[in-house]
């Protein structure tokens, strides 16, 4: 199904008004909204509502509609997005998944929870994480092991795709949780994962890239960090992640190749940041840092 992204460009407070006005009329009618940073310098935002293309000319006059008392002149304009192999991502969410303390699993597969499975629901869609890759897995496991361990009070989830690790953080941390990502259609699926597993309430959205936000100083420093990217921006942002990680702080990365291994620990020895442990599934690794 073709799909489109219908958005004003507006100030971040107006994009915050338009996020709550859109969310209310459209998203129980299943419509991802969002907002983005576009221009940090100029105040420039985007409030975005994703549809298939068919639905256009409707949509924008009820977002018209809907956005005429706090934002009357805001031009709605459209992007036509690309076209996705939903075959594939639905055949990717099939069978439940086990992974450590969880069970991950698509809504077709409730009637397979066990009394006392820890359960993540997530059908596969739009965004990464329905727990079948190794990545995933690995992260969620590592999370059900950190949190035996200690306590945390501030954790963030960098590159949360369809939020099934901040799902995961939420379901067994009495945290504050943020997770972002530079996909604003990621954190709009992600935001209705979170709705749908109990948890909405519990974590904070943000698209952004990499540390590039100001949202990081208000919500940090964390004391858990996630990111399950890839080596070479994990690598990257070595030392931001560090800046944005509190004394006493732990770290757990994935998106690594066995073979990326090294390099990534290397550029986190640099920051302090030193290896507890490593879990290897399906030719990925996941690490387990800590200061
Ligand atoms: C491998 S997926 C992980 C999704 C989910 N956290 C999981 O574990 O299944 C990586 C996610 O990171 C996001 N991402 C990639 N580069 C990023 C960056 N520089 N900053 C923030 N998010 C990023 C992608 O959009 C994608 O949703």
């Amino acid at each position: 199904m073709k799909q489109i992204r219908l958005f004003i460009t507006a100030s971040q407070a107006e994009c915050a008004t338009a996020l709550e006005l859109l969310s209310e009329r459209f998203e129980d009618a299943g419509y991802p909204i969002a907002t983005m940073e576009v221009d940090e310098a100029n105040d420039r935002w985007e409030a975005s509502l994703y549809a298939p293309t068919a639905e256009q000319e409707a949509l924008v006059r009820s977002i018209q509609d809907c956005l005429k008392p706090a934002i009357p002149d805001a031009p709605i304009e459209t992007e036509h997005l690309p076209d996705i192999d939903w075959v594939a991502h639905a055949l990717e969410g099939l069978q439940p998944v086990r992974a450590g303390r969880f069970l991950v699993h698509g809504s077709h597969d409730r009637d397979k929870v066990r009394p006392g499975d820890l359960c993540i629901e997530i059908d596969a869609g739009r965004a990464f994480g329905t727990g079948h890759h190794g990545t995933t897995e690995g992260c969620l496991e590592m999370i059900g092991a950190v949190a035996r361990q200690r306590r945390f009070r501030h954790v963030l989830d960098l590159g949360t795709g369809s939020g099934v690790l901040a799902i995961g953080l939420a379901k067994l941390m009495p945290a504050s949780i943020l997770a972002t990502d530079i996909d604003p259609v990621a954190i709009a699926v992600a935001r209705q994962n979170a709705r749908k597993n109990g948890c909405g309430s519990r974590i904070g959205w943000a698209t952004a890239a990499g540390f590039h936000s100001g949202i990081f100083a208000r919500h940090g420093p964390f004391d858990l960090i996630v990111a399950n990217i890839l080596a070479r921006p994990l690598m990257g942002m070595a030392p931001s992640l560090s800046r944005n990680l509190a004394a006493g702080g732990q770290v757990i990365l994935s998106g690594i190749l066995s073979e990326q291994r090294r390099k990534v620990l290397a550029a986190y020895n640099v920051q302090g940041l030193y290896h507890r442990k490593t879990l290897w599934r399906d030719g990925w690794v996941t690490l387990h840092l800590g200061r």
